[in-house]
């Protein structure tokens, strides 16, 4: 039974060492290492099924966690949930970094799918910062139409100069993530405001952006949408085109959070195993290391 917990249960990889022991109202007692430590307020519940025949069938456990330390976005994020060894690294990174930064903005940048969003809001968590997302913020000052509907109604250029607008903006702010758009690393412009902060650059490889965005469909994705065929072929070749145009442009970043490198020093084979608090992990190390050539941090 034991196995099966630990199979269905994929919030913490430390959980499967608990002993969990059945009770008749169907709410389990839990984690005994986490009530010692008093650190966490897990529930569990669960749907136990009627049992039909001598064999026991599968157990359908939910579980909820919530450490008072932890926010919400840092253990679930956008359907990814960090485990509980995740979220203590990510909490003594950001100790770590915090003081250095003083208050500095953090600018994701890269490809669109990238997972700027999905890290960053785990990085403002964890950094007590908050959460920007460059496209919604041009949404909004073009009067809360799509990036899409910008695109088709005014055009490129005219996102491109509200895109910049958003970022000079932004560049005299503080205690800020922001998700800036896939492109707007082309501006040398938009490099200027971002130079306020720090630039982080999420960089994918093409197959695993391809499958993502496909996953999800690129109607809202303006520069994609325009081909016809299998989702993942012409979003792969739309990126491929994309990316060689930018790559050089990214590589201005101050920091380079690259999955290729993340999964082999994991000894992953597929970067599509990298989970959201891996990657905002070693976005904080980066950022860290970026502090100390720079001769800010120790
Ligand atoms: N580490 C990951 N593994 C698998 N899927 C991910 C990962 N990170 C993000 N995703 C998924 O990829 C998609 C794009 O992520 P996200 O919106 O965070 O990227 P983005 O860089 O902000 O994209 P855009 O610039 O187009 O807004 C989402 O569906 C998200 O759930
Ligand atoms: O890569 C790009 O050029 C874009 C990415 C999105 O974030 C949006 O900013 C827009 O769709 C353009």
């Amino acid at each position: 039974m034991e196995a099966k917990i630990a199979q269905s249960i994929k919030l913490s990889t430390r959980i499967d060492t608990v002993k969990i022991v059945e009770k008749p109202n169907g709410f389990l007692p839990v984690s005994q290492r986490c009530k010692e430590q008093q650190r966490f307020q897990t529930s569990i519940s669960t749907q136990l099924p009627k049992r039909t025949s001598a064999h026991h069938k599968p157990v359908v456990f939910k579980v909820s966690c919530a450490y008072k330390r932890f926010p919400a976005s840092v253990l679930q994020s956008g359907g990814f949930p960090a485990t509980l060894d995740e979220a203590l690294i990510l909490k003594d990174k950001s100790q770590e970094i915090g003081p250095y930064l003083n208050g500095r903005c953090i600018y994701l940048v890269g490809m669109m799918g990238s997972g700027k969003t999905t890290v960053g809001r785990i990085l403002s968590d964890i950094l007590g910062y908050s959460f920007f997302d460059c496209d919604v913020l041009v949404e909004q000052a073009v009067g809360g139409i799509s990036v899409a509907e910008i695109f088709n109604l005014y055009g490129e250029s005219f996102f491109r100069e509200n895109e910049s607008e958003v970022l000079r903006k932004l560049s005299s702010m503080h205690h800020l993530v922001v998700s800036t758009g896939g492109g707007a690393v082309i501006r040398p412009i938009n490099w200027k405001y971002m130079r306020s902060g720090i630039s982080v650059w999420l960089d994918v490889p093409l197959e695993a952006l391809a499958r993502r965005i496909a996953a999800v469909g690129t109607d809202s994705r303006p520069l994609l949408h325009d081909e016809s065929g299998d989702a993942y072929l012409k979003t792969f070749k739309r990126l491929s085109v994309l990316l060689k145009e930018r790559s050089g442009a990214y590589a201005n970043a101050n920091a380079r959070v690259s999955l290729e490198y993340i999964a082999a020093k994991l000894g992953y084979m597929d970067v599509n195993n990298l989970t959201p608090a891996v990657i905002a992990i070693e976005a904080l190390e980066q950022i860290g290391s970026y502090l100390k050539e720079d001769g800010i941090a120790v």
